[in-house]
């Protein structure tokens, strides 16, 4: 049995899998106490575990602690890489580029075979990734997500007060909490049909979307296959049979 966690800066994402096949699933976060409680009681017939991760060097050392203290399986942690088959990274400095893109990539790139493809991951931060038919990866975008810019709009401008509110258009606001919560509508459509024009443009036949807010694009109008566990099938496939040549 192999344990294959996805570590982001807010939740872990884990898959039991055996042969390939998923056994159980599940979401958490580092700081609960019983975050492992629902794979701990099968943690002896673990043989191995794979980590993707974009936590800090501190929190990364934390969680092999947390895992090393339940189980006796190895802890391999896996990183962006320069190539891994066809699939060939953009970034001239590759250890820069978080494990989780990487990764998305790579799950990407199996579950779509023939065709170039977009990625987008709606967590902490939104990534978008483009990569080619050929397997070259054409570079992609980093954006504040959905929490983080709630959080610098309260945080960082004085008179800002807003309440929540589920804003389902993007009309022009007559309140603060209007302005605030339809400007996020506002600017998730724009970003939509921005992602629509450069799978277009650079002739991508499919969109993959994953993470916490991933509903949300696809409610705005996101063309796109949700898949919550790109990260992880990516994962599984480096750590596993997946050659990197
Ligand atoms: N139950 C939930 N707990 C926390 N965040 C959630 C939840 N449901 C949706 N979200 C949204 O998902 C985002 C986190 O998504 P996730 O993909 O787990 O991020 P990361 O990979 O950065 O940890 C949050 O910013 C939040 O907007
Ligand atoms: C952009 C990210 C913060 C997204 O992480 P997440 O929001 O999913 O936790 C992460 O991929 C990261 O830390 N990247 C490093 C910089 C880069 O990819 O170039
Ligand atoms: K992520």
């Amino acid at each position: 049995m192999k344990l294959v966690i996805d570590a982001g800066n807010t939740r872990v994402k884990w898959q039991l899998l055996s042969d390939g096949e998923v056994l159980s699933r599940g979401v958490a976060t580092l700081d609960m106490d019983d975050a492992f409680q629902e794979w701990a009681p099968r943690a002896e017939s673990i043989e191995r575990i794979a980590v993707s991760t974009v936590i800090s060097e501190d929190k990364r050392r934390y969680l092999q602690a947390r895992l090393e203290a339940i189980c006796n399986a190895p802890v391999f942690f896996h990183w962006a890489e320069a190539r891994r088959g066809k699939l060939v990274n953009a970034y001239a400095d590759v250890h820069r580029m978080g494990a989780d893109r990487w990764h998305a990539m790579c799950g990407g790139w199996q579950a779509t075979g023939a065709g170039g493809f977009a990625v987008v991951d709606a967590g902490s931060a939104i990534t978008v990734d483009y990569v080619a038919r050929s397997g070259a990866h054409l570079g992609g975008y980093i954006l504040p997500g959905k929490q983080m810019m709630l959080r610098s709009l309260k945080q960082d401008a004085a008179r800002i007060g807003f309440d929540s509110l589920d804003a389902q258009q993007g009309s022009p606001g007559a309140s603060t909490t209007e302005c605030v919560q339809h400007g996020l509508v506002w600017l998730r459509e724009a970003m939509v049909t921005r992602i629509h024009q450069d799978c277009g443009y650079f002739g991508l036949d499919r969109i993959l979307v994953t993470g916490g807010d991933a509903a949300g694009l696809i409610g705005a109008g996101l063309a796109a296959v949700h898949d919550p566990y790109l990260v992880l099938n990516g994962l599984a496939a480096v750590d596993g049979e997946w050659a990197p040549e």
